[in-house]
């Protein structure tokens, strides 16, 4: 049984507690270069205490963008930038990591605070966008896309490679490849984005080929001693989901023997017909079924904002890392405040620098600190 403050190695990482800041796509780059903004607010983050923080989503190719202000790691330019930002995560005390993906029929969309819907096709900003198959998600994201062809998916496969290059080349020690919420690598696993009918579709051993390989053309060139992970959605509340949970299951011990290090348990966001049962760490016994069932370590987020549901997920062993989006968007120092309630001895001290913490255990009767 873990407690939130124990540490956690994978491979030759160790990460000095179960706290995970989860990729949060900030939507402020430009040409998927990082900015003063990225500069600020990834070390702001690692200072506050968690043990790893995932850079946003991060596109392999420009067409792989969510929105035209998406991060991105095709070129060297960008690695080079972000080689900046992995430096200052580790310097703040966080293991840096970093997530990197293609958004596939989600793509060439306005960021969310300016309509989260597709750019008009004669959008100047916008660009042809590509899915396993001609099906558009829907609402609002109603572009058809273009299905992709077998040259397509050896060059999206080659995109993910050398991204994962660059990103060891940048310095990150973390990698999590994006196969959930609706992008490419979900809608390949996804019955209601993939009707091929080739041998990138139809069973499970079809719709997971891409994922597979992509997989197994990452670990590769990934180091053996450097944990290679994946965020897959395992479940969409869509009606189906025991199937779609063997599935996940199935893929996931896949993935376990192709070389990943632990599964990142998330939602599948492929249909916008989803009934999500939103909730207090809805995902939880989801992670729990993919942990025991697929015998690999997992992290999960959605929803665990109390301490003492951190406190829950790691001591019913539902989870081995627990993702706090949220949470830290309201206070990057939030490892403090779970550190304080949940009884840990010199709170400051075990989660913030001493610039900071030397003066938050003293000067203050005990409880007021
Ligand atoms: C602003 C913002 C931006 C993103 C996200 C969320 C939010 C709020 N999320 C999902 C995120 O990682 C996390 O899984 C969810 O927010 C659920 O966790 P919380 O309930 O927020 O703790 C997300 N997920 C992902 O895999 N890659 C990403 O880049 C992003 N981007
Ligand atoms: N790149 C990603 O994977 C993103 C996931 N999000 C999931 C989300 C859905 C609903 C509510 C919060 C977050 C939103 C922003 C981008």
């Amino acid at each position: 049984m873990a407690n939130a403050f124990d540490t956690f190695t994978l491979k030759d990482i160790t990460l000095k507690n179960r706290i995970v800041v989860p990729p949060m796509c900030q939507y402020q780059a430009v040409d998927g270069m990082p900015n003063q903004w990225h500069e600020v607010h990834y070390p702001s983050l690692a200072r506050g205490g968690a043990g790893l923080v995932i850079v946003e989503a991060t596109a392999v190719s420009p067409e792989g963008r969510i929105t035209p202000a998406c991060l991105g790691l095709w070129n060297d330019a960008q690695a080079e930038a972000l080689a900046g930002i992995a430096a200052s995560i580790r310097r703040s005390g966080a293991v840096p990591g970093i997530q990197i993906g293609h958004a596939g029929r989600k793509a060439s969309a306005h960021v969310p605070w300016q309509g989260d819907d597709h750019m008009a096709e004669d959008d100047p900003e916008a660009w042809e966008t590509i899915s396993p198959s001609a099906i558009p998600f829907g609402a609002n994201l109603p572009r058809v896309p273009r299905a992709m062809t077998p040259a397509d998916i050896r060059r999206v496969q080659a995109d993910f490679v050398a991204a994962a290059r660059r990103a060891l080349g940048a310095g990150f020690e973390w990698l999590e490849l994006h196969f959930a919420h609706g992008y490419l690598g979900q809608s390949f696993l996804s019955v209601h984005a993939n009707k091929r009918t080739d041998e990138y579709g139809g069973d499970l051993a079809g719709r997971g080929r891409f994922l597979r390989e992509t997989v197994a053309a990452v670990r590769e060139v990934w180091p053996e001693r450097l944990p290679l992970t994946a965020r897959l959605g395992v479940i969409e509340f869509d009606g189906r989901d025991e199937a779609t949970l063997a599935d996940a299951v199935s893929l996931t011990r896949d993935f376990r023997s192709l070389g990943l290090d632990l599964l990142d348990v998330s939602l599948g966001f492929s249909t916008p017909d989803a009934n999500i049962p939103w909730g207090p760490a809805l995902l939880a016994p989801y992670a729990q079924r993919i942990r025991n069932e697929a015998g690999i370590p997992v992290s999960s987020a959605w929803n665990i904002d109390t301490p003492e549901l951190v406190r829950d997920v790691l001591a019913r062993e539902q989870m081995d890392l627990v993702m706090l989006g949220h949470r830290h968007l309201v206070n990057p120092h939030y490892p403090y405040e779970l550190a304080r309630a949940l009884g840990v001895e010199n709170p400051a001290r075990t989660t913030l620098p001493p610039s900071y913490a030397h003066w938050l255990d003293r000067y203050r009767a005990s409880d007021e600190r």
